[in-house]
Parts: C-alpha cells; sequence; structure tokens
C-alpha cells in the first residue's frame, strides 16, 4: 500500500509537544528559549520562511527576534550583530538564513555563531560531532527527514541509501547521519554517472538536487521509500506552484512511500529548527533535554532525534 508521508501533521504534533516542553521551563520560572533569525536582502521566498519560522516559534512559547538587514550591508556589521548574539542571555538559538549576497563570506559569517547557539549545526564544530557520531546540533533539514524515515521504515540498518546532491545544508549531512543508521550510503551530484541506474538500486532515496521534477517513477526501485527535499517554484498556466525534486505523479505508483511538496519535509525543517533551539536551551542551563520528544508527539519509538 503506498503511503504519503505527511511532514506537515507529523511536524504540527512535534511542534505541540515542543511547546509543551518549553511551557514546562516557563513554568518553573527557569527560561523561555529565544530564536534569533537574521535575513539579509528581501528574496521573497526568504522572507516567507522567515515570517513562518518565527510565527511557529511563538505558538510554541518562544521568544522570537528577527533581523531584517539590507542586501548591501557590509560583512562586519553582519559580525557585530552576531557577536551581541553570542553574549546575548535572552537568545539561545541563531539562524542566519541562506543564501548571503556575494559581498558577504559564508563561512566566516558561520564560523562566528557560538556553536552552542547554531541552532543550523552549520559551525565547523557541529558538522565534525555529526560526523564523528558526537553530541551536537544537526541540520534541521536532514534531521527532519530522518524522523519522517524512521517513523515509515522500522529498521534502516543495511538498507541502501542514495542521496543526491552534496550540499553542506543537507546532501552531506544526511549522508553523515544515514551512516550513523548504519545505511550503506551513495552520494551522488551533477558529475555522477548513470544517475537513473544508481537511483534505481536506492531502498532509500534522498533528492535534494533543486531540479524540478528530475526524478521519475522509472528511476525509482519498487518499494523504495523516497524522501523529496526540493523545493521548487514552478510556472504552470499561469500561477507559480510548488514542486519537488520527484515527479510524485509517476513515482507514487512505483514507491513504497514519499514526502509531498509541499506538506512533507519543508514543516519538518521547521520543527527541526524549534527543537534545535529547545536543545541548545536546554544545554545552556544544564536543564535535562526530554530525548524521548519524538516519540513522545508521535506515539512511536521508531523516531528519537540522534
Ligand atoms: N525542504 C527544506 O526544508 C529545504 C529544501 N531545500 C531545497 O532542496 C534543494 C537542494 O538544496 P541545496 O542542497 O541547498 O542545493 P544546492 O544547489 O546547494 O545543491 C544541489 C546539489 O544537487 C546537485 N545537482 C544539481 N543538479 C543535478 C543533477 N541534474 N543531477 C545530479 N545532481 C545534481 C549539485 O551537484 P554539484 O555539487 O556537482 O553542483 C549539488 O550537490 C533545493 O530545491 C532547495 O530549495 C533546501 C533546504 C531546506
Ligand atoms: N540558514 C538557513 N537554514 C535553513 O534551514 C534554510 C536556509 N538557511 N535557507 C533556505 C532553506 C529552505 N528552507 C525551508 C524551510 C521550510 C520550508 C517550508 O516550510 N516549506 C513548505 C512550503 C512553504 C511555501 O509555501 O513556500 C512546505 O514544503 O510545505 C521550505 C524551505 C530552509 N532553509
Amino acid at each position: 500500500m503506498f503511503v504519503r508521508i505527511d511532514g506537515k501533521a507529523l511536524a504540527a504534533r512535534l511542534r505541540e509537544e515542543i511547546g509543551r516542553q518549553v511551557s514546562r521551563l516557563r513554568q518553573h520560572d527557569l527560561v523561555t528559549p529565544g530564536l534569533a533569525v537574521i535575513l539579509v536582502g528581501e528574496d521573497p521566498a526568504s522572507q516567507v520562511y522567515v515570517r513562518n519560522k518565527a510565527t511557529q516559534a511563538r505558538e510554541a512559547g518562544m521568544s522570537s527576534f528577527e533581523y531584517r538587514l539590507a542586501d548591501s550591508v557590509p560583512q562586519t556589521k553582519l559580525l557585530d550583530l552576531i557577536e551581541r548574539l553570542n553574549r546575548d542571555p535572552e537568545v539561545h538559538g541563531i539562524l542566519v538564513q541562506l543564501p548571503l549576497p556575494p559581498q558577504v563570506e559564508e563561512s566566516g559569517v558561520i564560523q562566528a555563531i557560538d556553536p552552542g547557539k547554531d541552532i543550523d549545526g552549520f559551525h565547523p564544530i557541529n558538522v565534525g560531532q555529526v560526523a564523528i557520531g558526537g553530541p551536537g546540533l544537526v541540520p534541521c533539514t536532514p534531521l527532519g527527514c530522518l524522523m519522517l524515515l524512521k517513523h515509515q521504515l522500522v529498521d534502516l540498518s543495511g538498507q541502501h541509501a542514495v542521496v543526491l546532491g552534496r550540499s553542506n545544508i543537507v546532501g552531506k549531512p544526511m549522508a553523515s547521519l544515514l551512516l550513523r543508521e548504519d545505511c550503506t550510503v551513495t552520494v551522488a551530484h551533477s558529475r555522477t554517472r548513470q544517475l537513473e541506474d544508481l537511483c534505481r538500486q536506492a531502498d532509500i532515496l534522498v533528492a535534494a538536487v533543486g531540479r524540478p521534477q528530475l526524478i521519475k517513477g522509472d528511476w525509482i526501485k519498487p518499494g523504495a521509500t523516497v524522501i523529496d527535499v526540493g523545493i521548487n517554484r514552478v510556472e504552470a498556466e499561469g500561477r507559480t506552484r510548488l514542486v519537488g525534486d520527484v515527479d510524485f505523479a509517476t513515482a507514487s505508483d512505483v514507491a513504497a512511500a514519499i514526502t509531498p511538496v509541499p506538506g512533507g519535509v519543508g514543516p519538518m525543517t521547521i520543527a527541526c529548527l524549534l527543537l534545535n533551539t529547545l536543545q541548545a536551551t536546554c544545554h545552556q542551563y544544564d536543564i535535562p533535554f526530554p530525548d524521548d520528544i519524538v516519540s513522545r508527539a508521535w506515539g512511536d519509538t521508531t523516531a528519537e532525534p540522534t
């Protein structure tokens, strides 16, 4: 039986559970988790995400601080703001929306964020921790993908996972996490040969290439689980709509389960951002983090965060 993995519903349940944990912290007068989001420039899609992040943080009982900087902002000004937020006791998580304009050097900005407040998990310290299986903040999008996979599949061990895309924000951390789950992992990219044949070998296919509906049903192994990370805006019949990297219609005839776009990975990314903010807050205050939060939210035992 084909399953459409309902990321939107699962994310809503996870946010509710995060909200319960936040009110517990507040009731005990311990702390109100605070999330700071920095947006440089006026990209309309980024504005939508940043607004959604702020609204959902507030709905979960967190404080949300938004900083909008001009597209022409000098790097030093952005670094000064990050420094200030690193020291701000009301801010426990910092996110700088990517991509950044060309005058700003992305790696310098990421490295300026206090690794303990780096809720995106992009700082080299957190990247390294994930790679060696240590503690640390895990990037939100791959973390959300892993939770959806664990919800869908009882055992990831020994499964062949093919990750399409090798970006620092999705493909590479996704591959690290799947390896930690004992999958056999293949990472493909724009230079990969015979991509279709490779995809057909995947028990688990994670698509993060940013190419609208590139992956067709006949690229997919019957019974595979497909996670579609792609968010692509396409014009159709005079309207813009969102499609993934997977051609959902043909893929759903072959795969056992797929995440839809919208309503799949996207909402989980934001829920995981809030989860990371809660985790960072607990860590900063030496409060035990409720490790079973995902199973509490979803009522299963297969989806613990890593
Ligand atoms: N749902 C969510 O929460 C999120 C969704 N996204 C979406 O996920 C997608 C990927 O994002 P991101 O990782 O940032 O993108 P990047 O553009 O940084 O990376 C794309 C990757 O895909 C590879 N690639 C591009 N075209 C092909 C092709 N035809 N065949 C094989 N590989 C290809 C590139 O290869 P190479 O390295 O060789 O150039 C690269 O590794 C986008 O649609 C983005 O909008 C991103 C973040 C969060
Ligand atoms: N530092 C940083 N961290 C990020 O996590 C980050 C980033 N920069 N830059 C951009 C990408 C993209 N991203 C998305 C988050 C949510 C949805 C999302 O909620 N999507 C909805 C649809 C929203 C809509 O209608 O546009 C869905 O798929 O259902 C999508 C994409 C986070 N990113």
